[in-house]
């Protein structure tokens, strides 16, 4: 891209004085914090799948928001867990990964749920992974009431200020302790001072449901954004590759109603996306080539159902949404194939786009 391609929106809509700001920005909680939908509705368009069940987000989809003040790249990441298999590792280095290249961090926390050790053990990491500003956010706050509201700010308040005051101690200690290393003592001489309460560099409510303070959140991380011409092109919302989303919804309506464990059993692998020869130009038909991967035979059959009563219905489903999302008909071919302990393998994994 050349640099003039870069330049301010055309529109010319900030101010003048104002400079232009634009980054990368990440939302991390644990999962069903709401941080799809919260996405969602900072870009004003679906773009990342949201679904009632934890961990549907595996893949990091990029929402862009534009405002005159300037933009913000999202990234939606998987939520952060303890590493249990491979895969979850997988998860958390890309997680990792993600905290290295943004501007800001938001922490998604629930208001009406308890702050636990999921909460605390991703708190924690933010605050070990360095100096990036994190803004806490407290989600769905239209499921609960003001006094209940107040409690869980206080709640998040607190909680970034113990762990960051920890993670000062820490890196204290750690520092003294390499003073005392001979051989390190050059080095000890070199991190400056921390200063100022320990704490969140901000912390703010929203409810991406009824939209309560989403454009004060929007506008609250443009503000930490550097000076910079826009990275996209205005009305560009998301850069995820359409196979990726098409994976995404199949994906989702695979999971509607299913047990609680086959969320960690399945994967979606779009194998081809191809126009269908020969069809009148006003009505084309996309056929779309569908793997879904299960772990074992038993949890082929939840999929497939009672005379592939289910699958049909994923299929008709799926169909619709992709539809909608690619606005073309669909000639949607799914398959159910049991991959064996992929979770735990490497090579089936890079294989399965992970
Ligand atoms: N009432 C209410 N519900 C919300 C709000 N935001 C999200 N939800 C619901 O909470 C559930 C989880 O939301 P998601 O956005 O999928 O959560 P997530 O953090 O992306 O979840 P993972 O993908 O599992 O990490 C869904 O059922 C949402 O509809 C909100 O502001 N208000």
């Amino acid at each position: 891209m050349s640099e003039t391609d870069r330049t301010a929106p055309a529109d010319g809509a900030e101010s003048p004085g104002t400079p232009f700001r634009a980054g990368f920005a990440v939302l991390v909680g644990r999962p069903n914090a709401g941080k799809s939908t919260l996405t969602n509705a900072l870009v004003g368009q679906k773009v990342a799948i949201t679904s009632n069940r934890p961990q549907t987000t595996r893949h990091t989809i990029r929402g862009i928001v534009h405002r005159p003040e300037g933009q913000l790249v999202l990234v939606d990441t998987p939520g952060l867990h303890r590493p249990r298999t491979l895969l979850g590792q997988r998860l958390n280095d890309l997680v990792a990964d993600t905290l290295a290249e943004v501007d800001v961090i938001g922490f998604c926390v629930p208001a009406n749920e308890k702050i636990g050790p999921g909460d605390r053990f991703i708190a924690q990491q933010l605050a070990a992974s360095g100096n990036k500003p994190v803004v806490a956010i407290v989600t769905k706050t239209d499921t609960v009431s003001r006094a209940e509201l107040t409690e869980q700010l206080l709640a998040v308040t607190e909680l970034g200020r113990s762990v960051m005051a920890e993670e000062r101690a820490a890196r204290a200690e750690r520092a003294e302790k390499a003073a005392r290393k001979p051989r390190h003592r050059a080095a000890a001489h070199s991190p400056r001072p921390e200063t100022g309460e320990p704490g969140w560099a901000d912390v703010i409510p929203v409810s991406a449901v009824d939209g309560f303070q989403v454009e004060a959140l929007a506008r609250l991380l443009v503000e930490r954004m550097p000076e910079s011409p826009p990275l996209y092109p205005d009305g560009e919302l998301t850069d995820e590759p359409e196979m990726t989303m098409v994976a995404e919804l199949v994906r989702e309506a695979a999971l509607e109603g299913v047990r609680d464990e086959l969320p960690h059993s399945l994967a979606v692998v779009v194998e081809e996306m191809v126009p269908r020869e020969g069809r009148p130009a006003d009505r084309p038909l996309l056929d779309v080539r569908v793997n879904v991967y299960v772990e074992r035979q038993s949890q082929k059959a939840i999929i497939i159902g009672k005379g592939g009563a289910r699958l049909r219905e994923i299929g008709t489903r799926s169909r619709t949404a992709i539809e909608a999302l690619l606005g073309t008909k669909v000639y949607l071919d799914l398959h159910v194939k049991v991959a064996k302990e992929w979770q735990r393998d490497p090579k089936q994994l890079s294989r399965l786009g992970f």
